[in-house]
């Protein structure tokens, strides 16, 4: 397709030196593979085996082993025991240039102690395609300027590399790997330096490389962004591969526990539908005797949809509604499989719905009053709400007679309210455990203390 300002000759142009630069695809094969850095053992033992066309995510703590693993693919480390192979030839028997025509690296530090012209950083990519003493042919200039424009840096293909910006420098670097056009990509954190419509737009185009055929492995911080456009990721922990499979499969609030000691909620993005992921602050367990068996949130919006998030990052369990379907507390329950009661924008609660609504409210040890609006769907449920065991209000505020004139519900919300225990989202877990032992349990704890008198 021909490119806004683009002519059609143009268009033919980039589609050649697309096709010249796009190589066969190739298998990589890693097999139990350990290094140490003298004392330090990096890599234990670790084997995968990477499919042509496949676009594969390192992901891990600090330190895991990402940038060792990659190097070692490069063939820049030796493994102390194991092999990497790429189509079955073993990447360290090959000579420094037939690996360069085998692989392409964008390392994590792209800083460049010379001061060349950016088109001639991204021409070295073509050094490993031509014999020694040969300069550069039409078919080289073809594919550097085709690398350029397709990492958007054709405007600074004349600036002294050592004066562009990092985020500019790392997307030359991708050019000159490009432009190198080897069947193997090995990126370590392609995205680290560049502004979020960068980021996007260089994870774009390295799917594109992929679905051209390229295989390409990336160590990638930014979880989103793995999950978004990785085929499948390997998560390393202490230098062993803790998970590998589908971003889905990989990306669990038990996963990210065990190997980032994060306290992490997985939900899905509502835009890209691919997995996003909450870190929470660590949060202050309550004592087991004052964890609630069940809480009913009640609410709407940011707020709700955040103390969903923690509930189940605490592994509590829980219901919400009533809530209007499309509301952002509405989407969390679903990605986290949390049962809801959800009903159509501004209407009126069914009699169905507000009897569910109303018995686990009953049910519930607490009921999260998040961002609570008093309206056509939650007003039905007063009577339940001045009779529940143990009240928290996030966000919640007791209303004045200039926001809701009229009736006794005002008064009859707001007594609500008061005896509600306040809470923000960082202490929720807190509050919870308050209104658990102030609601039903010390209720219990008192009328045990009766039967044994
Ligand atoms: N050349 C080296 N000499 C000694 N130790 C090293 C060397 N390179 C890496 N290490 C150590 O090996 C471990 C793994 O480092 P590596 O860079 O592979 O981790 P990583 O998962 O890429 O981390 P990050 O996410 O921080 O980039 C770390 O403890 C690091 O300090």
């Amino acid at each position: 397709m021909t490119e806004p300002g683009q002519s059609p000759e143009t268009a033919d142009s980039d589609l050649e030196s697309d096709e010249q630069s796009r190589p066969d695809p190739a298998t990589i094969s890693v097999e139990d593979c350990a290094l140490s850095f003298g004392e330090l053992s990096v890599l234990e033992d670790v084997s995968l085996t990477i499919e042509p066309g496949e676009f594969v995510g390192f992901v891990g703590p600090n330190g895991a082993g990402k940038t060792t693993l990659l190097r070692t693919i490069s063939a820049a480390l030796e493994p102390d025991s194991g092999t990497v192979a790429i189509d079955g030839t073993d990447v360290h028997d090959l000579s420094s240039r037939a690996s360069s025509r085998l692989v392409s690296v964008v390392p994590q530090n792209t800083s460049i102690s010379f001061s060349f012209p950016v088109r001639d950083v991204v021409e070295m990519g073509r050094h490993p395609h031509r014999s020694r003493f040969s300069s550069a042919t039409p078919e080289d200039h073809a594919v550097v300027e085709r690398a350029l424009e397709r990492t958007r840096t054709a405007e600074l293909a004349d600036r002294p590399i050592d004066e562009v910006s990092g985020g500019q420098r790392q997307r030359v670097v991708l050019a000159r790997a490009i432009a190198q056009a080897t069947p193997v990509m090995l990126l370590d954190e392609p995205t680290a330096s560049l502004d979020v419509n960068h980021q996007v737009e260089t994870l774009e185009l390295v799917r594109e490389l992929v679905d051209e055929g390229r295989t390409v492995i990336a160590a990638i911080h930014d979880l989103d962004l793995a999950a978004r456009y990785c085929d499948r990721l390997v998560l390393l922990s202490d230098g062993t591969v803790a998970r590998d499979g589908p971003p889905a499969t990989v990306l669990t609030g038990d996963a990210l526990a065990d190997s980032f000691d994060a306290n992490a909620v997985v939900t899905q993005n509502p835009v890209t539908g691919t997995e996003t992921v909450t870190a929470l602050a660590d949060a202050h367990e309550p004592e087991p005797a004052s964890r609630p068996d069940q809480v009913h949130v009640l609410g709407t919006g940011a707020a709700a949809a955040g103390v969903i998030a923690r509930l189940a990052a605490a592994g509590i369990d829980m219901t919400l509604g009533p809530v209007s379907s499309g509301d952002a507390a509405a989407e969390t329950a679903r990605s986290l499989g949390v049962e809801a009661i959800e009903t159509e924008p501004f209407a009126r609660l069914a009699p169905e719905d507000r009897a569910t609504a109303e018995t686990l409210v009953r049910e519930a040890d607490v009921t999260v009053l998040a961002d609570l609006v008093l309206g056509a769907s939650t007003q039905p449920l007063l009577d339940t709400l001045e009779t529940a065991d143990g009240l928290v209000a996030i966000e919640t505020r007791p209303l004045s007679e200039r926001d809701f004139a009229g009736t006794d519900a005002r008064a009859r919300y707001n007594a609500c309210c008061e005896r509600a225990v306040d809470a923000t989202l960082e202490g929720l877990l807190e509050a919870v455990a308050d209104a658990t032992v102030g609601g039903s349990s010390s209720r219990q704890s008192v009328d045990s203390i009766d039967a044994n008198d």
